[in-house]
């Protein structure tokens, strides 16, 4: 380790977290939020479009609608969720992930609306999903997909949050950074026959560390048959090019998309004209 640590991040946002859930609790009792299900969009079956692709030949990649982060301050100053997501479908993209946290991450509950909204693509509502509330409320909002992140949750609440998004007809993304965290991923039990997919983090939440080492180095331990995705600090044909290699054929890049003018065709030179 070199250079002075910044605080933990990802606890400070699940502090705000739990406050933002009592704020829009207090907003809409869990009672109406159930109501709404009836009328939200069908979802679009996001691990089945995965695979789809990944059947076909091509890699699949996730791409992200992210303004900022807390470790990159704004990423994309003209920003449109609309036009990105309509970018990334001419690009190629199977899946879109759409930030919805706007403390930490500048996002909003409508960018994926909006984004859903203009495009047939399947969308991963990226978000700190640690209650219930926010289940309903992800598949409300049209998601076809939520995050669970490992190291936010105990797994009584890991169990319980991952078996309500396959009730609710959405698929998981199981999200690890270690060793610990991926043994923990492994021993969430089917439901109706659907494992959620298992996201390996190449950023560490807590220090904003960089690593691809980090998907290298879990994939021993990950039994066949299970599909991984690869997250964050893709960004050079030779990172895809290392992941292809190691077997991988699933991806969500955030961060080297934002920063190019046209999102959907920095996703085709990157995975498809290389
Ligand atoms: O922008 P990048 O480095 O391509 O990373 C995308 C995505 O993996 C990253 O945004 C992310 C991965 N896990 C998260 C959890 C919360 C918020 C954001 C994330």
């Amino acid at each position: 380790m070199s250079g002075p640590q910044p605080p933990d991040v990802l606890a400070r946002i699940l502090r705000r977290k739990q406050e933002e859930i009592a704020e829009r609790l207090a907003r809409t009792p869990m009672r109406e939020l159930q109501a709404l299900v009836a009328e939200a969009s069908p979802a679009r079956g996001f691990a089945a479009a995965i695979e789809a692709r990944i059947a076909s030949g091509e890699p699949a990649v996730i791409a992200e609608v992210k303004k900022a982060s807390p470790s990159k301050g704004v990423i994309r100053e003209e920003f449109d969720p609309a036009a990105i997501a309509r970018s990334y479908e001419a690009g190629g993209a199977a899946c879109l992930s759409v930030l919805t946290d706007t403390d930490f991450f500048q996002g909003e509950d409508d960018f994926l609306h909006q984004a859903r909204g203009a495009c047939n693509l399947p969308v991963l509502r990226k978000d700190f999903t640690v209650d219930p509330y926010q289940v309903v409320e992800a598949r409300v909002l049209g998601a076809d997909c939520i995050l669970l992140i490992v190291a936010a949750l105990d797994d009584d609440r890991l169990a319980a949050l991952n078996a309500q998004a396959f009730e609710l007809g959405m698929d998981v993304l199981v999200e690890v950074h270690d060793r610990g965290e991926l043994a923990r991923a492994l021993r969430l039990a089917p439901c109706d026959g659907a494992l959620p997919l298992l996201g390996i983090n190449n950023r560490d939440l807590r220090s904003f560390d960089v690593s691809l080492d980090t998907t290298l180095s879990l994939l021993d331990d990950i039994p066949a048959g299970r599909r991984v995705v690869t997250e964050s600090g893709i960004a050079t044909a030779g990172d895809v090019r290392r992941m292809r290699d190691a077997g991988i054929e699933a991806f969500l890049v955030g961060e080297t998309f934002m920063r190019a003018p046209d999102p959907g065709l920095a996703l085709r030179e990157l995975f498809f004209d290389p």
